[in-house]
């Protein structure tokens, strides 16, 4: 499958896609999200991929939503549309997505990075929500996501001053699970997302949707489930053969069943 905007590889197991708009700092226009949305949805309906991992250039992960393309927009364009509302489906995608985050990763750039399941960023990442200095707020997540990840006062800092916040204290308050040297970025991204698609694929998907209920549930109704949850992986094989695996001192062969 040819795109326009982005570069699709697979790499052991593991689904690779690059921005790909270097002109525009990669700004995410509407032909960018249909295309991310199909290669996600493919990469998912693809048995030999494990783990995703979405990134940009050096230096841009992506600068935003495309101001050129909203410009001129309509309040009634924008409802009619539901504008941003596909990107949505990107929160469907089951198998876990790593963004790989190099450069700016602001206003969009910053939401699409908060939709993937988490984020290593390179040393010289800048993340911001900078929407209040074109007139506009958030409008794909950031004013909800954010506040999840880094809490009230840091989203607030970041919505309504529009400032960037550098890798190191992206990684401080939470936002980034780790910071790399900008050179080591898409290894250790492909490592990180290479060794989750080592592991029982069913099993993973599990830990992924239960950590998001985290974030829609009471603690009460979030443990039941994650018990239920994990009663049920007593019906994988892939639980028998781990954990014979461990017993009989080998690596485990997983058959994601
Ligand atoms: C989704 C929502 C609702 O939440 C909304 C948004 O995402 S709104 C967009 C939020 N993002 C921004 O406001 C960032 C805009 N960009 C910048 O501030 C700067 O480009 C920069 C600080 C990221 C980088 O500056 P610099 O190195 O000086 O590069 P530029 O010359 O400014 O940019 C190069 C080239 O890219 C175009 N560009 C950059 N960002 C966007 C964008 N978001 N949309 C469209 N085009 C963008 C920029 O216009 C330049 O193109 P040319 O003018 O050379 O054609």
């Amino acid at each position: 499958m040819a795109y326009e905007t982005i570069i699709v590889e697979t790499r052991a197991r593991v689904g690779l896609i690059t921005l790909n708009r270097p002109q525009a700092l990669n700004a995410l226009n509407t032909t960018v999200m249909k295309e991310m949305v199909e290669a996600l949805q493919d990469f998912e309906a693809d048995g030999a991929v494990g783990a995703i991992v979405v990134t940009g250039s050096e230096k841009a992960f992506a600068a935003g939503a495309d101001i050129k393309q909203m410009q001129q927009m309509s309040y009634i364009d924008a409802y009619m549309e539901d504008f941003f509302a596909g990107w949505e489906a990107m929160t469907r995608i089951r198998k876990p997505i790593i963004a790989a985050v190099a450069g700016y990763a602001l206003g969009g750039g910053c939401e699409l990075a908060m939709m993937c399941d988490f984020i290593i960023a390179a040393e010289n990442a800048k993340f911001g929500q900078p929407e209040i200095t074109l007139g506009v707020m958030p409008g794909m997540g950031g004013s909800q996501r954010l506040t999840r990840f880094v809490g009230k006062s840091k989203a607030m800092d970041m919505c309504l001053t529009g400032r960037m916040m550098d890798a190191e204290e992206a990684e401080r308050c939470g936002l980034v699970s780790r910071v790399v040297p900008v050179g080591d970025l898409h290894e250790e991204a492909l490592k990180a997302a290479g060794k989750i698609a080592s592991f029982s694929l069913p099993a993973v998907m599990m830990a992924k949707e239960a950590v998001n209920r985290s974030y829609e549930t009471t603690l009460a109704e979030g443990l039941r489930y994650e018990r239920r949850v994990f009663h049920s992986m007593f019906a994988l094989d892939d639980q028998s053969e781990g954990m014979t695996a461990f017993i009989e001192k080998r690596t485990p062969n997983f058959r994601h069943r």
